[in-house]
């Protein structure tokens, strides 16, 4: 087990932060903690980091007791969204800083900056400066000068929130082949779900102050705890009082067991998707979400009289 958090609590004030909060996150895991703005999964990070104590509870990391400890006895490294780089220094200096700062020998420090440059792809930058990179460059110099001094503990809060859709997704896709060579055991904090669900191993959902539920993305999507982990994970619509995916409502043209009836009253293209929404006789209101091909197989068209029926689906009742 690499991280222990056990009963913690975090107040501000009277504002409870983090309400007795346990998580184990095992060694070699590549972990986010999602939830929404608010919810707490800075502060979680950053006790776990040290930057910020609890006022109850422990914090375990490699079976050291690290609760009162600060940031440097910890072995971890972090990246924050707005990346404070050293400005007047070269990419290499800001990468060896940390080894220079424990009176590493030299040569050491060069072998190891250039071998982290490579890895980031960042070699041919070592001699810029931070403010002649790309924001995205930007982020991979933070990762190179975090795990420059080799943590056990990689933590990363929202490392690429501040990024365009397009270089965020690239970095997505290098974190993760990045953690596959290093396999440090890493948590990073993001409020988006498609980057939780595309990148980790396991995903905690945090949302005031306490845990909805921990579990591997695809467990998390179809077997989510409650209402608010559904809805906070995909698309969800209701139809007759059940909270399901639009995308596990079946659309027919003929009745049979099992379906409700229901007239189509819109329909949009999105891309390659169609949504329908429809009306079913007891006046709920789901929408369906279809392929182009779908729908034009049912020839659907506003005013047309079909049948739904759920697949197999994950579904929870709604509470409203
Ligand atoms: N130093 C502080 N003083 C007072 N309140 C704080 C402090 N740090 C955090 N909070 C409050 O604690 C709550 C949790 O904040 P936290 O940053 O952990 O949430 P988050 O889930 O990371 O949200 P975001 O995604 O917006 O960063 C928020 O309501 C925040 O205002």
């Amino acid at each position: 087990m690499s991280i222990a958090v056990s009963g913690i609590t975090k107040r501000f004030g009277d504002f409870v932060a983090l309400d007795d909060v346990s998580l184990e996150v095992p060694t070699g895991r590549l972990t986010a903690l999602l939830g929404p703005s608010g919810g707490g999964k800075s502060t979680l990070l950053r006790i776990i980091a040290g930057l910020e104590f609890p006022d109850t509870g422990t914090v375990e990391i490699e079976g050291v007791q690290a609760t009162w400890l600060p940031p440097q006895k910890r072995s971890v490294g972090f990246v924050f969204q707005h990346y404070a780089a050293f400005k007047h220094m070269s990419v290499f200096k800001n990468v060896a800083f940390g080894l220079e700062i424990r009176r590493k020998p030299k040569a050491e420090i060069r072998k190891r900056v250039t071998e982290l440059l490579e890895l980031v792809h960042l070699e041919q930058f070592a001699d810029r400066l931070p403010s002649q990179l790309s924001g995205g460059q930007r982020q991979r110099m933070a990762l190179a000068r975090a795990l420059a001094v080799q943590p056990e503990v990689l933590l990363l809060d929202e490392p690429f929130g501040a990024l365009d859709a397009q270089v965020r997704k690239e970095l997505r896709d290098w974190l993760r082949n990045l953690h596959d060579e290093m396999n440090v055991t890493t948590i990073f904090v993001t409020h988006d779900q498609e980057e939780a669900l595309e990148v980790s191993d396991e995903i905690v959902v945090i949302n005031g102050g306490r845990i909805e539920q921990v579990g591997a993305p695809a467990d998390l999507y179809d077997k989510p705890a409650n209402d608010f982990v559904m809805k906070f994970l995909g698309p969800v619509t209701t139809l007759d009082g059940t909270l399901i995916r639009p995308h596990d409502i079946e659309v027919l043209r003929t009745p049979g067991p099992d379906t409700v009836a229901a007239t189509v009253t819109r329909l949009t293209r999105v891309g390659y998707e169609v949504r329908a929404e429809l009306r079913t006789a007891n006046g709920s209101e789901p929408w369906v979400q279809l392929t182009r091909g779908q729908a034009e197989e049912l020839a659907l068209e506003p005013e047309r009289s079909v049948w739904l029926r759920t697949s197999g689906a994950p579904k929870t009742l709604a509470v409203s």
